[in-house]
């Protein structure tokens, strides 16, 4: 893998009031990993995400995209990023090639690179026939699908994807995750949240693992096991996070 660091994070944390959403997170994401961010329910997963991405004003820390910092230069390193949220917010009276076609010119795609790329994912998401529908009447899984094609039109240097498979046929998952493999080869880093395990042992590089705001665990699967060798991450999650025991 390139040692180009393309994301940097630097003690960041944030608070609710009182409550320590965040805290004190340090993260180190080389070009062209594919790192999958694991964490129980209301581990903090989103919270860094929307900082990492610019949404979400941090307390404290620093975040650098391909070495800008996104609250001091947001638009330069925005140009360089494509977020795709666990509830994909979209315009409802634009068609789905009426929404790509605005990603298009606000990324100011190239005309021919741009039409070639839509037929392509519009393609591989099945949603060809459905293109020139309004969005509101998609469905979950079909907004989904058009957003991540609006990220994939892009084709940005960091792909952030928070909880991308919720929503999406088996079919749809099957081809997000060929494709994130894929342009992770060529290059692209791809920051991702998971409730699914079986994902991250799958196809990530590395796996970081937040618990109550902290990072208890960050390093390869083999990293993880330390050695168990017949641990399986769901294993190793529920040990580290103290959710061992699953009663019914
Ligand atoms: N706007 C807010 N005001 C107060 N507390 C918040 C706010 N947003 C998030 N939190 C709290 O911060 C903590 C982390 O939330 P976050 O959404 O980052 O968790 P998560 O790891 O993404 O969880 P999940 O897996 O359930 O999506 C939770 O306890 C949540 O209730």
């Amino acid at each position: 893998m390139d040692k180009t660091r393309m994301i940097k994070v630097s003690n960041l944390s944030k608070r609710y009031g009182s409550f320590h959403a965040v805290k004190n997170v340090n993260l180190d994401i080389q070009k062209g990993e594919l790192f999958c961010f694991l964490g129980p329910n209301g581990a903090g997963k989103t919270t860094t995400i929307k900082m990492m991405t610019g949404l979400l004003e941090p307390g404290s820390g620093e975040i650098e995209i391909a070495g800008t910092n996104i609250w001091k230069e947001p638009i330069e390193a925005k140009k360089k990023m494509a977020y795709i949220p666990d509830h994909p917010i979209l315009y409802p009276k634009l068609t789905g090639r009426e929404f790509l076609k605005f990603i298009g010119s606000v990324y100011q795609i190239d005309q021919q690179v741009f039409e070639e790329r839509v037929e392509k994912y519009l393609s591989l998401f099945q949603l060809e026939e459905r293109a020139d529908e309004l969005i509101e009447s998609y469905s979950h899984g079909m907004k989904q699908k058009i957003n991540l094609c609006g990220a994939f039109i892009h084709q940005p240097d960091v792909l952030f994807l928070d909880e991308p498979t919720v929503g999406l046929d088996p079919k749809g998952a099957k081809t997000l995750k060929n494709l994130l493999q894929s342009l992770s080869k060529e290059g692209m880093t791809v920051f991702m949240s998971t409730h699914i395990l079986e994902i991250a042992e799958q196809m990530c590089h590395r796996v970081g693992i937040i618990n109550k705001g902290e990072i208890i665990a960050i390093g390869t699967m083999d990293e993880l096991k330390g050695g168990k060798t017949q641990a399986t991450l769901e294993d190793l999650f529920l040990e580290l996070t103290g959710d061992e025991k699953v009663e019914i």
